[in-house]
């Protein structure tokens, strides 16, 4: 078990570096995820790919098969998050999809796309607390949940195309229903990453916290907003709000993958891909 875990108390989520009898580990043998419920059944997800939880097939299978778990033990509430203070999700593992077999590609993708369903689709409330970077599919698994609080000075945005290929449809429909039209169109045609407080500003996020603590206290304050709403009555506005884009996702879901194989198999795709990478590399080596 990681250093830190998150102790509950009956007015909110703390960061704590004990284990609380109030928190059990629940099981599961996930290798890149750490699942804690408190007394409330409220669970937080811990992304724990390290260095920077990229999403490979394998994180994505085992997110899915939590969400599988919370959604079978009627878990109240989650938060989702990362074990790093830098970075919440880097994105798609772009070594997955670099140079890799067109099946590789599409598992990655329609894995993607389950937890898609699964996450944006959930019967309890979902929140994020961003505590580091969110690039492309990080930002993506931000906005499948229903509310997003991030830590000061970090990224978040939709930079597919800086990497030479565009988000796919559910993503740009996602982004629209998030920021407006007119930004997601300026955001997404410049592969724009936004700062935490522009973020805000636009409303890509909800909340700025100015550290994992308040990160998590402020997403305990969201989570407990519905203490008094009758969940069954909670659950039906959000399935009636977010039908459309998890019917469109449901039945095409074979079609989206297809089509993102196609393109991220393309030669220009993929030598702006290898460009992308080499500028990654450069800047970690001027950094240094
Ligand atoms: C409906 C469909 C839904 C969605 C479609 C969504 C499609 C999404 C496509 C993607 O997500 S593609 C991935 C895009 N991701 C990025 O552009 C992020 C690239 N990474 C960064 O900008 C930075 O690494 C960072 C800001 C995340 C972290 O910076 P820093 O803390 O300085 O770490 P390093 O840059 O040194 O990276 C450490 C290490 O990790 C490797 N890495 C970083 N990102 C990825 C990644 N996405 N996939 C695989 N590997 C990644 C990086 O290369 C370094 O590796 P070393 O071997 O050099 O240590």
């Amino acid at each position: 078990m990681s250093s830190y875990v998150y102790k509950t108390t009956r007015r909110g989520v703390l960061l704590a570096k004990t284990v609380s009898y109030q928190v059990r580990l629940c099981s599961g043998n996930f290798r890149h995820l750490e699942v804690l419920k408190d007394e409330n059944n409220v669970a937080i997800v811990t992304m724990k790919r390290a260095p920077v939880n990229s999403l490979n097939t394998e994180l994505l299978t085992e997110i899915s098969s939590v969400l599988t778990d919370l959604e079978e033990t009627k878990c109240s509430g989650m938060i989702l998050t990362s074990f790093s203070d830098k970075v919440f999700c880097s994105g798609l593992d772009i070594y997955e999809i670099f140079k890799s077999k067109p099946s590789a590609i599409g598992t990655s993708f329609s894995t993607l796309l389950e937890v898609f369903i699964k996450l944006y689709g959930s019967t309890f409330p979902t929140v994020a607390a961003i505590t580091g970077h969110a690039p492309a599919g990080g930002c993506v698994l931000g906005l499948f949940c229903e509310y997003r609080i991030m830590v000061q000075n970090f990224k978040i945005g939709l930079n597919e195309d800086q990497l030479g290929f565009n988000a796919p449809s559910p993503i740009v429909k996602l982004m629209i229903n998030t920021i407006g039209h007119r930004n997601a169109e300026l955001a997404l045609t410049s592969g724009r990453l936004f700062t935490t407080s522009q973020a805000l500003q636009v409303g890509l996020v909800d909340e700025i916290a100015k550290d994992r603590t308040e990160a998590f206290e402020k997403a305990d304050g969201f989570l407990r907003r519905f203490e008094m709403i009758p969940p069954l009555a909670r659950n039906f506005t959000k399935q009636s709000m977010r039908r459309a884009l998890l019917q469109d996702v449901t039945i095409n879901r074979e079609k989206y993958t297809e089509g993102f194989v196609s393109m991220i198999s393309l030669h220009e795709v993929q030598q702006s891909i290898a460009a992308y990478l080499d500028n990654l590399k450069n800047k970690k080596r001027n950094a240094h």
